[in-house]
């Protein structure tokens, strides 16, 4: 009798509190990647047909860039960790989590690259930008001056990357910082900015948590629901499924472990 191990039978089960059975609502119309209240029908017959493919075993990447202390580290640390600091420890070059999830059933992974905003490091962090599927840029709600280098931030991300296959997010940190008067100020120009940029747009705190896992949860779910749809199409007619074809597309990442040599800190 032979044995198959699989890579899911290898992994231990998804955590019950990764499990999205449901499409997470956008956080504004008004700048959000789409606003369908479920995930596209195409997607959710395929992942009861189990005809998803590779997705299942690939794993997406994501960049959290920004200015320095805006709160990109918190808030990778508030999802992944539950866990927040308040002293400020920069972050020097890039560090990175692992999440995984469930979505519709199938086995899904994030690998979120935290990167540094400090203009010292920043040449270290790009050689990381690579292959990235999301980009997140963070800015710090109480501080305008961090909202208007997004554009700068989103030029470099996408010199790294194929600008048309990039899903990207605004979001605002430090929302307990904010009175409301002054964060519905700064939010009208986030949500022009999130407009013009064709980015989807949230404001989160890490301090109280408020919005943490439902970006997190929506960044998954439209990061998924765009590789179940990708794969669907590159198949055509052919039935996905009985074969698995794990060679099939060049993975997000191994696309990360391909360094850019760097061109500067020389
Ligand atoms: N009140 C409040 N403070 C926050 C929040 N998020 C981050 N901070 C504080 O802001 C400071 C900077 O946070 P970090 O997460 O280290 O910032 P960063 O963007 O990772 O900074 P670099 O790694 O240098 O790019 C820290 O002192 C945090 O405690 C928040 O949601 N609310
Ligand atoms: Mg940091």
């Amino acid at each position: 009798m032979s044995v198959r191990i699989s890579a899911m039978s290898v992994l231990p089960p998804v955590r019950k509190d990764r499990v999205i059975a449901q499409l997470p609502q956008c956080f504004r119309k008004e700048a959000a990647f789409h606003t369908k209240e479920d995930f596209n029908n195409k997607v959710k017959t395929a992942c009861q047909e189990q005809r998803t493919g590779t997705v299942g075993f690939k794993i997406s990447k994501v960049i959290v860039v920004g200015d320095l202390a805006v709160g990109k580290t918190c808030l990778i640390n508030r999802f992944c960790k539950d866990a927040f600091d308040k002293n400020y420890k920069a972050t020097i070059g890039v560090d990175f989590e692992m999440e995984r999830f469930e979505v519709l059933g199938v086995p899904f992974s994030l690998q979120l690259w935290d990167t540094a905003g400090q203009e010292r490091f920043k040449c270290i962090a790009s050689t990381y930008y690579r292959g990235a599927q999301i980009v997140i840029i963070a800015f710090d709600v109480t501080d305008i001056a961090s909202l208007d280098h997004v554009r700068q931030w989103l030029e470099d991300a996408l010199k790294e990357n194929d600008p048309t296959a990039v899903q990207l997010f605004i979001v605002g940190t430090k929302k307990d910082l904010s009175s409301p008067a002054q964060y519905s100020q700064i939010e009208q120009d986030a949500l022009k900015l999130a407009q013009e940029i064709t980015a989807e747009y949230w404001a989160v705190s890490s301090l109280t948590g408020e919005n943490v896992k439902e970006f997190f949860f929506r960044v998954a779910s439209l990061a998924f629901e765009t590789n179940v749809l990708a794969e669907l199409e590159k198949s055509g007619p052919r039935q996905i499924g009985g074969i698995v074809r794990i060679n099939s597309t060049p993975s997000n990442a191994n696309a990360s472990t391909k360094k850019k040599q760097p061109n500067c800190c020389q």
